[in-house]
Parts: C-alpha cells; sequence; structure tokens
C-alpha cells in the first residue's frame, strides 16, 4: 500500500498534535483508511521547535508555500490561523489540484463560499470538521448523520475559553484576566483572544453549522454577535436565583422568514445537560424534525482533541481519493445547485425569551408602569423577582418574559427606561429553553 503524502502547514498546538497522535495511532489509522497517512513535508515560522516535534523524516522548511507547490503531496494541511497568509496557501493548493484540511473557522466563516467554488471546480476536498467544536465530530453528524431530518435549530457552547473563564468565575471566584491567562497557557485560546471572549470565534462556528444545517452559503457577516466581557456578576447570580446558567450560546433556527444567527450571553433552564457543559468543554445540540433533539458532547479544543479531528478528515480524505468527484460529500451538505436563498434575519426580528433587570427607585406603582409597558407590547412574563439594594431606596426587578420579538421588547425598554424612577440602562439578556 503506497502512503498519502500529507503536507503540514503551521506546527502549533494543533499541528504539533496531529504530529504526534498520527504518529502513535499510525497502525490503527491505517487500517481504517486503508494505506498510510504521512507527514512528509511541513512548514512553520519557527523551525527549531518544528524540528522537535517533526523529528528528522519530515522534510521542514519556513515557506509554506514550498509545501503547497511539492508535486508529492497529496492532501494540505493548514493549521496556521488567520485569513491572509492561510487563505492563499488554500488556495494554491486547491489550485494545485491538492485536497486541504483545515482547522480554521475564520477562513471557512468568511471565505467559504470562495473556496469551496475553487475546489469544486477542480474536483477536491476541503475538509474542516476541527473547525467547529474542536475534537467534537459535528460537521460529520450534520452532514452524514442527521441528512434525513429538517433541522429546527442548532444551538451550541462553542468557545471553550469562554465557557471556562465563566465555569472558573463562577466556581472559583477568580478574576476574569487571571482565567484567561490560564486559557491561553492551556493552548485553549486565539492568536487574540478577544475573538474568543467577544464570540467573534463562536460566531464563525455557528456561521459554518447553520449553512450545513439549513442549506445556505457561509454568511458570517450577518451574524449577530455579543461577547461576555460586559456580562456583570449580579446577573450570573440573578440568574441563578431564578433557575438558570448563563452560557455563551450560538443559536440559529429556521424561521418562515429566515434563518435566526446569534451568539450572545443566553439564560439556559439550570436542569438542561447543556446548561452543565462547562469547562473547555463544548456541546452542540441540534433539534432535527424527525430524531427530535441530539446533543454533541466533548472538548471544543487543545492539541489531541483538535488533532482528532484533522485526522479524521485524512482519514475520510483518503478513503475517497479516488472515488469519483462528482459523488463526495458536499462541502456544505447540501448540493452547490441546490443553496437555498433564505435570508439570515436582523437581530431586531429573532424571537426568543429575555431576562431583564431593572434598577428602580422602590415606590409605589413603579411595578404597575413596568408590566403595562410590557403588556403594551404584547409581552408576557413568566417569572419576576424583587430584591431590595441594602442602605438604598432602590431595588433590582428581574422579569424572565415568555416568547417575544426583539424589537417589541426593545420598545418596552425605551418606556421602561423614560420612567421618572428609572435613572440607569435595563440590563437585557436573552433566554432560550431549549426543549427538545
Ligand atoms: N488551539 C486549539 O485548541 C484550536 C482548536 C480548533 C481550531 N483551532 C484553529 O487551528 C488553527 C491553528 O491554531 P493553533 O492553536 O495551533 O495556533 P498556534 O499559534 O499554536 O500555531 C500556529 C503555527 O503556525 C506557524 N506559522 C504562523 N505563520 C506562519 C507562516 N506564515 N508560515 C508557516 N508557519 C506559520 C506558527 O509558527 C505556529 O507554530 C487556527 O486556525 C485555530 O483557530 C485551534
Ligand atoms: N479558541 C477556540 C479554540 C477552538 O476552536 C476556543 O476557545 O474554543
Ligand atoms: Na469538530
Amino acid at each position: 500500500m503506497n502512503p498519502i503524502n500529507v503536507g503540514l502547514c503551521g506546527v502549533g498546538t494543533v499541528g504539533g498534535g496531529t504530529v504526534t497522535v498520527l504518529k502513535r495511532n499510525a497502525i490503527e489509522i491505517t487500517r481504517r483508511a486503508g494505506r498510510p497517512i504521512v507527514i512528509t513535508m511541513a512548514a512553520n515560522r519557527d523551525l527549531v521547535r518544528a524540528r522537535e516535534i517533526c523529528g528528522d523524516n519530515i522534510t521542514l522548511t519556513d515557506n509554506a508555500m514550498d509545501v503547497v507547490n511539492n508535486p508529492d503531496i497529496d492532501i494540505v494541511v493548514e493549521l496556521i490561523g488567520g485569513t491572509t497568509i492561510a487563505k492563499d496557501l488554500v488556495l494554491a493548493a486547491i489550485a494545485n489540484g491538492k485536497h486541504v484540511v483545515t482547522a480554521n473557522k475564520k477562513l471557512i466563516a468568511e471565505h467559504g463560499n470562495e473556496i469551496f467554488a475553487r475546489a469544486t471546480e477542480k474536483g477536491v476536498m476541503v475538509a474542516f470538521e476541527a473547525a467547529v467544536a474542536g475534537g467534537i465530530p459535528v460537521i460529520k453528524a450534520l452532514r452524514e448523520g442527521l441528512t434525513a431530518n429538517k433541522i429546527e435549530w442548532v444551538a451550541g457552547i462553542i468557545n471553550g475559553t469562554s465557557n471556562f473563564i465563566l465555569t472558573e468565575m463562577r466556581d472559583k471566584g477568580l478574576a476574569f484576566a487571571d482565567v484567561l491567562k490560564e486559557a491561553q497557557r492551556l493552548g485553549y485560546a486565539e492568536a487574540d483572544p478577544t475573538f474568543d471572549i467577544e464570540g467573534h470565534d463562536a460566531a464563525h462556528k455557528l456561521t459554518i453549522m447553520s449553512a450545513i444545517a439549513f442549506g445556505i452559503p457561509v454568511q458570517f457577516d450577518k451574524a449577530y454577535l455579543e461577547g461576555i466581557s460586559k456580562l456583570s456578576a449580579i446577573d450570573i447570580q440573578y440568574a441563578q436565583e431564578l433557575g438558570y446558567r448563563i452560557k455563551l450560546l450560538g443559536m440559529t433556527r429556521r424561521r418562515e422568514q429566515g434563518i435566526e444567527l446569534r451568539v450572545a450571553p443566553t439564560l439556559i433552564p439550570a436542569s438542561r445537560l447543556i446548561a452543565n457543559v462547562d469547562g473547555v468543554m463544548n456541546a452542540v445540540l441540534v433539534k432535527g424534525d424527525a430524531v427530535g433533539a441530539t446533543m454533541y458532547y466533548g472538548p471544543g479544543a487543545g492539541a489531541e482533541p483538535t488533532a482528532s479531528s484533522v485526522i479524521a478528515d485524512l482519514v475520510d480524505i483518503t478513503r475517497l481519493h479516488t472515488a469519483d468527484p462528482e459523488q463526495r460529500v458536499p462541502h456544505l451538505a447540501f448540493q452547490p445547485s441546490q443553496m437555498a436563498d433564505l435570508p439570515i434575519l436582523p437581530i431586531e426580528e429573532i424571537e426568543t425569551c429575555y431576562y431583564l433587570r431593572i434598577n428602580t427607585q422602590d415606590k409605589p406603582g413603579v411595578l404597575a408602569d413596568i408590566t403595562r409597558l410590557l403588556a403594551d407590547n404584547g409581552i408576557s412574563i413568566e417569572a419576576m423577582l424583587q430584591r431590595p439594594i441594602d442602605k438604598e431606596d432602590r431595588a433590582d426587578i428581574i422579569i424572565i418574559t415568555h416568547l417575544a420579538v426583539e424589537k417589541r421588547i426593545n420598545t418596552a425598554i425605551k418606556g421602561i427606561e423614560a420612567l421618572s424612577s428609572i435613572t440607569g440602562a435595563v440590563v437585557r439578556l436573552r433566554l432560550e429553553h431549549l426543549n427538545g
């Protein structure tokens, strides 16, 4: 059996894990793939570090284009990250007729349509299981395991760094900045960790899942995102008193008018399995019309978990290497000619439940004013909590609503903020019951 030759671009956290796992499990992987999968060439900025990881049998270069232009390489693995050099080298690899495996969600979410079009023209595959939820084989689940279903929604905790920070802050009372440093030390965080904290990374992954779930092009520019940096400890506490956990949740839902695509700190009933996904763990909950709700749980980041997905893609491509390109699995699960043009809905049009925290003067009639404003906008209340604020003539009123359209909530909030007894801004968080 002649081996399939792999060229690795980027020998960092994930690249290093890929070298290690391919070597350690070579026999098992060959049994599955039908032929050996061998990294013959690798590119890295730091050649000393790459040599330590790769040993003596892999040709090294500091120029990734050497890998892409090497005629002996069958599959290029892109593990550099970002969208500058990574995009150039992926497009060059495709132009050279090579298959591509990448863990780069930013690249796929922002430039996937162009990359897939080029790959389809050339009859090569672009695989990206590692790009979404690290080690969890959720792309395969959506693209293959659930093909019978009309997917209704996909919800996920898909940024390990943010979930790790929220968990450590809650359990150990640690400060945000210290936990972030630890996440960086453990190799979870992106090169620029604001991508993790402000929701970009989760939105990249959600964009990809939304495309695969609903058969629409990747549209990261239409995603709505809010991160965890403005979340205050008091809202985490009130949410807990009301029986909820706050998670950075990605939610994409099919509606008659279009597709919701949003990432934001969101309340989830504490009794839900997904509300108990802690630390760097990720989970994706998919609601299909036939199967109902299924959940995929596992490590969303880290060297070997992510390498596990990179190598699964290498095995897939090796198996299909000689098959008819027309019969291959489409990049976004649906045949390219069958893409739908459902619009992504503006955030004002989404429909969800809300948590509102209203800081008010504690005097007669305030609650009546607030509930009237909600009722005027067709918003119904599910639960309410009032907490006096120590040594002040003020109170926090916390309201959980039933389903409402966001623009109605915004109008009600404007009215509430205009009341004379209310001074500050109303805190508004979205809440998902995630009933299977
Ligand atoms: N770390 C994780 O847990 C994880 C999980 C899933 C996906 N990803 C994705 O995987 C990719 C890689 O992430 P990482 O954490 O391994 O990053 P990293 O920073 O650890 O590794 C990147 C490597 O690329 C090398 N590099 C940078 N520019 C280069 C160039 N021009 N030519 C050659 N080499 C170059 C760097 O020297 C470094 O070794 C990113 O797209 C990231 O989003 C990471
Ligand atoms: N920075 C990402 C890595 C995995 O994609 C995270 O924290 O989830
Ligand atoms: Na994955």
